[in-house]
């Protein structure tokens, strides 16, 4: 059994600096830090705090994360959190075959006198030998699937849930509880570059500036942070309806950060489904963003179509 770790940043890697915390360890002082596993190859993949990461970094790290599939039987990715929710959506889309590939990271720094990224990262890598196929996050004793994972808060060691989703497994000084499957992953190939793809953000009285101005940016999708259950102010309905007529394609995603979006009311998310909104059922507005950067590089045909069935495999809509 041969597990790759792949270092890429993150809080789990940085030590405090006179500049403010900043990646200081490498894929050895990870390794170090559990106690140098038998059977695991450490990884310099990328040194960076996740919030300065780009999409062609994102790229890129799904194409090498396929290539260590190919030869270890599983893969572990130390990442940043704040972000972490965005990697694993589009490693989730872009798996390939049945590899464990596990996310992990921590919210107290390497140098910290009692820091959560050993115990996170032993989890991962205990997880990651059990086989389980498909892309998970481990995090404060919790086993996660990677569609659905969002960062809940901000400092707290349990960082991350999945809203309606929930724990897949419990790992702790008893061992590993496993409780659900992940719904399956691997849906498509690691594009070469992610296409632009805007999230606008929706408040009262929000005017269609943030919309157009996407667009004008040359934004191939847009993906609307709607409110409730999928509605948005009538300046921003009315900017989304000509954008999808000129060929745009216009996800809606909620705000609220549980549940699923549907298009319910005349004004709001109706106009928007009638319209030809993707409605990107309980997918956070930033993991919803990925899902349709990936069909728009991969199907530039017919995105929508391509995510629509996407959202359906992955259970994220009915
Ligand atoms: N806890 C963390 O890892 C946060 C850090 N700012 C990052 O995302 O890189």
């Amino acid at each position: 059994m041969t597990i790759a770790l792949l270092a890429t940043g993150g809080t789990i890697a940085t030590r405090a600096t006179d500049r403010g915390r900043a990646v200081g360890a490498d894929a050895a002082d990870l390794l170090a830090s559990v106690g140098d596993p038998a059977g695991v190859t450490g990884v310099d993949a990328a040194g960076r705090l996740s919030f300065a990461a780009t999409p062609d970094d994102l790229a890129t790290l799904a194409r090498t994360v396929r290539e260590h599939c190919r030869i270890h039987d599983g893969v572990v990715l130390t990442h940043g959190t704040d972000t972490l929710e965005e990697t694993a959506a589009l490693l989730a889309l872009t798996h390939d075959g049945a590899t464990p590939v596990v996310l992990t990271g921590a919210q107290r720094p390497f140098d910290d006198p009692a820091p959560d990224g050993p115990t996170n990262l032993a989890a991962a890598l205990a997880w990651a030998t059990l086989g389980r196929p498909g892309v998970t996050v481990v995090f404060d004793g919790r086993v996660l699937p990677a569609i659905g994972v969002r960062k809940v808060h901000t400092s707290a060691l349990t960082a991350f849930a999945a809203p309606g989703r929930g724990p897949l497994a419990s790992i702790d000084g008893g061992g590993v509880r496993e409780h659900a499957t992940a719904p399956p992953t691997g849906l498509a190939d690691p594009p070469e570059r992610l296409p632009r793809v805007d999230v606008v953000a929706q408040y009262v009285g929000a005017d269609a500036h943030a919309i157009d101005a996407a667009a004008a940016a040359g934004a191939e999708g847009i993906v609307i942070a709607a409110f409730g259950a999928g509605n948005a102010t009538p300046p921003v309905v009315a900017a989304a309806e000509a954008l999808i007529g000129r060929g745009v394609p216009v996800a809606v995603a909620s705000r609220t950060g549980e549940g699923a979006v549907e298009g319910l009311y005349a004004g709001g998310g109706a106009d928007l489904a009638r319209a030809g909104a993707l409605f990107a059922g309980d997918l956070s507005p930033w993991q919803a963003r990925l899902l349709l950067a990936v069909a728009i590089a991969g199907h530039p045909d017919d995105p929508v179509g391509a995510a629509r069935e996407w959202l359906g495999r992955v259970g994220a809509t009915g």
